[in-house]
């Protein structure tokens, strides 16, 4: 027998996930395969999307060959890490490697961002950090004008996957609401901002929605990829609206999703900032809305660097997330290997261990990465205001490939002290990213019904102490979202 199935692709940081859809939302087939990033310099942050491609190929091969009978694909939908920058020429041929969202190089551009006028700003509801397109292309334009000079197109993650796909560039509200070049209440292009900042407008895509159809599947690349030529290809969505989506986040309820960084969502009908924000304004995938999102840069990406500095496989660090005892006898970790968004926004912070002393070892070191992780997910998740003005809900939604260790579950929701309930599946975006799929296909979008997992409740294992400490290295002093100084309490 064969089945009808839409494919998904979600363009991640880490690496290339695939999602074969039945039209009646099952789970046909999955792939993956890794493609990290690379790091030429300290605080840089790049990849080859040749390196891209290559992952693509194999993890659409993987979703096809786990497909119990043969599989007839009827579209693809792509979706991406957001921010980042890959500069291409008019084919879509990368003219440098791609900028990814983590990069701190445009630093000193983002403060010259930050000095523009309070409206000029207020237009792009977003804080103002390096690694975003806006920042970055500035950082492009002053270094590598040569670059410049050669690229016709600045496109997201899955905006230049998509143009192997079809040939034509192109973007969607929710990637371009990313990239501090978007005007977010008008929902278009940030003109007056772009000439303001001399930035050459013609490097922006045109923009249409996440779910209409970009093209078709050229021949050469069908062939590379298994499937047919021809098929309709989705315009594709940010990796976490497309999250939204297969997941089914209402009005009120709050996801976190767990994966290189990790983020806390909830949706909103008011597209106003203030105007120093400490959380992202972002549009979602579907004709209308936003959602806020306190970001964190450094979870997964920071767990994964310990775990290479110390050599560590991936189940010893969940082991010492499962450990009994005093919160890591005093070391503290702080994970800001990229700087940190929420609640920071300070690009230049940078990580450390501290609290050492004579008798710790490489366990203390690997429990307080993944407590000093699950922290900084904390201290983020205070800063996410509406739609529920106030404290966090009881139960937040989780998902992302970072959560699929039990022992991580239990200790960010005992740090949290919230339940957590997990959203089964191993890419919420590429599933999303298959709904696309099908709206682009005009084919009735899948009813995706996520298998629950167990909720994660707080054991009563109490970390207040070691949050109160991590706190106390990170914060000594802080301005709230009106701009308003004050200390902490437990000063
Ligand atoms: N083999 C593994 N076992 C357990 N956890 C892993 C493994 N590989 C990756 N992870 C975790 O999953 C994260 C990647 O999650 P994913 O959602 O795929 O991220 P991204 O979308 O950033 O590519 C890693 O940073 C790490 O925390
Ligand atoms: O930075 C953000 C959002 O602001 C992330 O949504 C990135 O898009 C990265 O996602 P992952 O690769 O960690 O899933």
């Amino acid at each position: 027998m064969t089945s009808e199935a839409l494919l998904g692709i979600d363009l991640g940081t880490s690496g290339v996930k695939t999602v074969l859809l039945s039209a009646s939302g099952e789970i046909l087939g999955e792939g993956s395969a890794d493609c990290p990033l690379r790091s030429p310099r300290p605080g840089w942050a790049e990849a080859d999307p040749s390196d891209w491609w290559r992952a693509t190929v194999l993890a659409v091969g993987q979703a096809l060959a786990s497909c119990s009978d043969p599989c007839t694909v009827r579209g693809v939908g792509v979706d991406g890490q957001m921010h980042g920058v890959v500069l291409t020429d008019r084919d879509g041929d990368p003219v440098r490697p791609a900028l990814l969202w983590p990069d701190q190089r445009a630093t000193e551009q983002a403060q010259v961002w930050g000095e523009l006028s309070t409206a000029l700003r207020n237009t792009l509801g977003n804080p103002i950090v390096p690694g975003m397109a806006g920042p970055l292309l500035t950082w492009l334009t002053e270094h590598e004008p040569e670059h410049c000079a050669r690229a016709r197109h600045l496109l997201s993650a899955k905006d230049w996957l998509r143009m192997q796909f079809t040939g034509s560039a192109g973007t969607d509200p929710s990637d371009a609401s990313g990239t501090l070049l978007w005007d977010i209440g008008s929902d278009r292009w940030a003109d007056r901002l772009l000439d303001v900042l001399n930035l050459d407008r013609d490097l922006l895509p045109p923009v249409a929605p996440s779910g209409s159809a970009a093209g078709t599947l050229r021949a050469a690349q069908a062939a590379q990829l298994g499937l047919p030529a021809g098929i309709p290809v989705a315009v594709g969505a940010a990796d976490t609206a497309a999250a939204l989506l297969a997941t089914g986040l209402a009005h009120g309820e709050v996801q976190l999703t767990i994966g290189s960084g990790a983020q806390l969502v909830s949706r909103t009908d008011d597209p106003t900032t203030p105007p120093q924000p400490l959380v992202h304004l972002y549009r979602t995938a579907e004709p209308q809305g936003w959602y806020r999102m306190a970001a964190v840069q450094n979870a997964g990406l920071a767990l994964d660097w310990v775990r290479g500095v110390l050599g560590a496989g991936w189940d010893e660090v969940y082991a010492a997330a499962g450990e009994d005892g005093a919160d890591s006898d005093g070391v503290i970790f702080v994970p800001y290997l990229t700087g940190e968004r929420t609640p920071r926004m300070d690009p230049t912070l940078a990580g450390g261990f501290t609290g050492l002393r004579i008798g710790h070892h490489r366990g203390s070191l690997l429990r307080a990465a993944v407590e000093g992780v699950a922290f900084a997910i904390r201290d983020a998740a205070e800063a996410l205001p509406g739609p529920l003005p106030g404290p966090l809900p009881d139960v937040i939604r989780l998902a992302g490939g970072g959560i699929r260790d039990r022992r991580f579950r239990a200790l960010v929701a005992d740090v949290m002290q919230v339940e957590l309930a997990p959203v089964e599946l191993r890419s919420a975006s590429a599933v999303g990213a298959a709904m696309l799929a099908a709206s682009a296909a005009g084919l009735p979008v899948p009813q995706v019904q996520p298998a629950a997992g167990i909720p994660v409740r707080p054991s009563g294992r109490d970390h207040t102490e070691g949050f109160l400490r991590y706190r106390e290295l990170v914060e000594p002093y802080v301005e709230d979202e009106f701009g308003h100084g004050h200390g902490h309490g437990h000063h």
